[in-house]
């Protein structure tokens, strides 16, 4: 199958201090890809370029999907809104009637182990956990094929990680998405991924890119 993602000597400074010094990556179509790499060497801002959230000194971007989803570790929920509109305000940019918002949100609440009762709570009323659920209910509502999640669950205690990261697992097999995760847990990404690419630091190259044995990453 194609690559999802190609990046060709793809360079990024802010000012004049370099932080992408020419990144080569091919990302697979379908499965989960960690992004490694020393603290400040240039993760979140590659992901910000797959994103189109920053544009690109130099190089390549080639995006072989239709729809990308972002995840922060922050989950960046609106206060004001129950878990329910927080999903549901995702699908409003796509004119998606109120009634199917709420119906669809609801479901992909559920699907991510919130119970109805929580969809109904705000966000000062819920766990760190849970709202993290939300916030990944949040990404998938818009049915991407293409998942970007930025440290999604080192906020999380190692458990609850566990279980989110099975839970994403679940729905890149379920779904066919293609995700890229940034992670500073080896073992994780060891235990999630096919691939492992890892960076320098920065200015940033990458430095290795491994597939990881075994039958969907060796689970
Ligand atoms: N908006 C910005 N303006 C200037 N410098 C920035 C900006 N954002 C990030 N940087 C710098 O760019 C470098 C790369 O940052 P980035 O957040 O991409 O690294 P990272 O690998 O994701 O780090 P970490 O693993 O600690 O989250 C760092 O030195 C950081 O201080």
């Amino acid at each position: 199958m194609s690559d999802a993602l190609i990046l060709e000597g793809v360079r990024f400074s802010y000012g004049d201090v370099p932080v992408l010094a020419g990144i080569d990556l091919a990302v697979p179509t379908g499965g989960i890809t960690t992004l490694m790499g020393p603290s400040g060497c240039g993760k979140s801002t590659l992901l910000a370029i797959v994103a189109g959230l920053l544009e690109k000194d130099a190089g390549r971007v080639e995006r072989n999907f239709e729809r990308a989803a972002i995840m922060f570790q922050d989950p960046l929920l609106l206060p004001w809104r129950t878990a329910l509109a927080n999903v549901g305000f995702a699908l409003k940019a796509g004119r998606v009637p109120a009634a199917e918002r709420r119906k669809r949100a609801g479901e992909m609440l559920v699907s991510v182990g919130l119970s109805e009762a929580d969809a109904e709570k705000y966000p000062r009323q819920l766990s760190g956990g849970m709202r993290q659920r939300v916030a990944l209910a949040r990404a998938l509502v818009t049915e991407p094929d293409f998942l970007i999640l930025d440290e999604p669950f080192s906020s999380l205690d190692g458990d609850l990680a566990r279980q989110m990261h099975s839970l994403v697992r679940g729905i890149v097999e379920e779904r066919g998405v293609t995700a890229i995760i940034v992670t500073h847990d080896a073992a994780e990404a060891a235990r999630i991924s096919e691939r492992i690419v890892t960076l320098s630091p920065a200015p940033a190259r990458v430095a290795g890119a491994e597939d990881v044995p075994g039958p969907s990453g060796g689970r």
